[in-house]
């Protein structure tokens, strides 16, 4: 990051009132009469309505429009373990991008915790509070029992955003960067540089949808994970295949699709000649990723990229995830997000980077025109159709699969086909 850069950021946090995000009243408080209707005496009707009825909690208070997003800090982006404070900007970060892209309201819940088992009861002690919960930034392989335990203990929604959210975006940008490259998703050689959450999630959402186990390298920071590796844990497993293959650098020898989910500058513009023809390059570590654009389009003229930042094409990040999945969970009372509701937002992304852009989009970015193609194969942030596509998308699978409690919402766009 340039000086100047670091000096905006620093500023930006720290123009009164510092940091990102506040509460407010969204009811009248101004008289006597508000008083005793917000506070005593009033509120006593809506305590024992929801005392004889829990589900009145979703009619007399904000709990069905607030999500947790909760951390420990021990996985903060690329950044690594820097604990619980530290991760407080991004997680009031995540708050203001659920606000911005989907009016939900978050409270930032930065965990100081000794061990998993800890944190768990934490965050499952927290569930009256709360309509869903969104677990960022936590190591693996702790994030995964800690979902799990999470997911099977709470009746309402727990997703890990660096798995599910990014693997939703990866998904549903690969789709689209292999079909502009003419490849297929079953055929295509994919090399993943990150075993943590964001990777190994990935690689099964990508299975889900046809991609070949076989077909797929995952290096961790030890380097290629293969069958005689005997420091594994359960999670990597299932990809050490039997294989000559012990670098990064040679297992990126013919490859067709680089995902990195890893750390800062690993990836060199030899290993990115050294590709298949036409290969796609997702570098998506943040804050700087495995190899920066300029570097990869310097090496070779035929690939197409994505990062995870909003400073060049094609971001890949979660942003583009969480509001939006979660505003269709919220809104049908979905009991979890399933990977149908998943995949439901994967065609959604997909299909929208195909349609026009309309004019809004380009202003925001400052562009006169933008098409499907290399510089332009995911959805862009700021495109206020995200909050349509992707939250019916969800929501008509919530309902499809069982898992909603309320109906498809009327003022929802008509239900889009069920996705196969
Ligand atoms: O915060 C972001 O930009 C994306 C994300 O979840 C991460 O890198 O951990
Ligand atoms: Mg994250």
């Amino acid at each position: 990051m340039t000086e100047k850069t670091r000096e905006a950021a620093l500023a930006y946090h720290a123009t009164s009132p510092a940091g990102k995000i506040a509460i407010q009243p969204t009811k009248p408080c101004n008289t006597q009469g508000d008083l005793a209707l917000a506070y005593t005496p009033g509120v006593a009707e809506p305590v024992r309505a929801i005392a004889a009825s829990p589900e009145d909690a979703y009619r007399y208070t904000a709990k069905g429009n607030l999500v947790a997003v909760v951390s420990d800090g021990t996985a903060v982006l690329g950044l690594g373990n820097v604990g619980p404070l530290a991760s407080k900007p991004v997680l009031e970060g995540k708050a203001v991008l659920f606000k911005r892209f989907a009016d939900i309201d978050v409270f930032d819940l930065e965990i100081k915790a000794s061990s998993a088992e800890q944190f768990i009861e934490v965050v499952a002690a927290l569930e009256p509070t709360f309509g869903g919960i969104n677990l960022e930034d936590i190591a693996a392989p702790a994030c995964f029992a800690i979902e799990k335990a999470l997911s099977e203990r709470l009746s309402i929604p727990v997703f890990h955003d660096d798995q599910h959210g990014t693997a939703v975006i990866v998904c549903a940008g690969l789709l689209n960067a292999l079909e502009l490259q003419g490849k297929s998703l079953k055929t295509a050689r994919i090399v993943c540089l990150g075993a943590g959450a964001a990777g190994l999630t990935s690689l099964h959402l990508l299975m889900s949808l046809g991609a070949a186990v076989e077909n797929m390298i995952l290096v961790d920071s030890r380097g290629v994970v293969h069958s005689e590796r005997t420091d594994l844990n359960r999670y990597k497993q299932p990809f050490a295949h039997t294989t000559p293959l012990r670098t990064l650098a040679e297992a990126m020898n013919g490859a067709d699709v680089f995902i990195g989910v890893a750390a800062a500058d690993l990836v060199d513009a030899q290993m990115i000649r050294a590709m298949a023809p036409r290969p796609v390059v997702f570098a998506l570590a943040n804050p700087v990723p495995e190899i920066l654009p300029e570097v990869a389009h310097a090496a070779r003229g035929d690939l197409v990229m994505a990062t995870g930042r909003s400073d060049y094409p094609n971001q890949v990040n979660n942003v583009l995830g969480f509001p939006f999945i979660f505003r269709g969970a919220l809104d049908v009372r979905a009991r979890q997000i399933n990977q149908a509701m998943q995949l439901g937002a994967v065609h959604a992304l997909s299909a929208l980077a195909k349609q026009p852009i309309p004019r809004e989009v380009l202003r925001a970015y400052g562009l006169d025109h933008l098409e499907f193609g290399p510089d332009y194969f995911i959805p862009k942030p700021l495109d206020g159709r995200l909050r349509e596509w992707v939250p019916a998308a969800v929501a008509a699978a919530a309902v499809d699969t069982g898992v909603a409690q309320a109906p498809y919402p009327a003022h929802y766009p008509p239900r889009p086909a069920p996705s196969a």
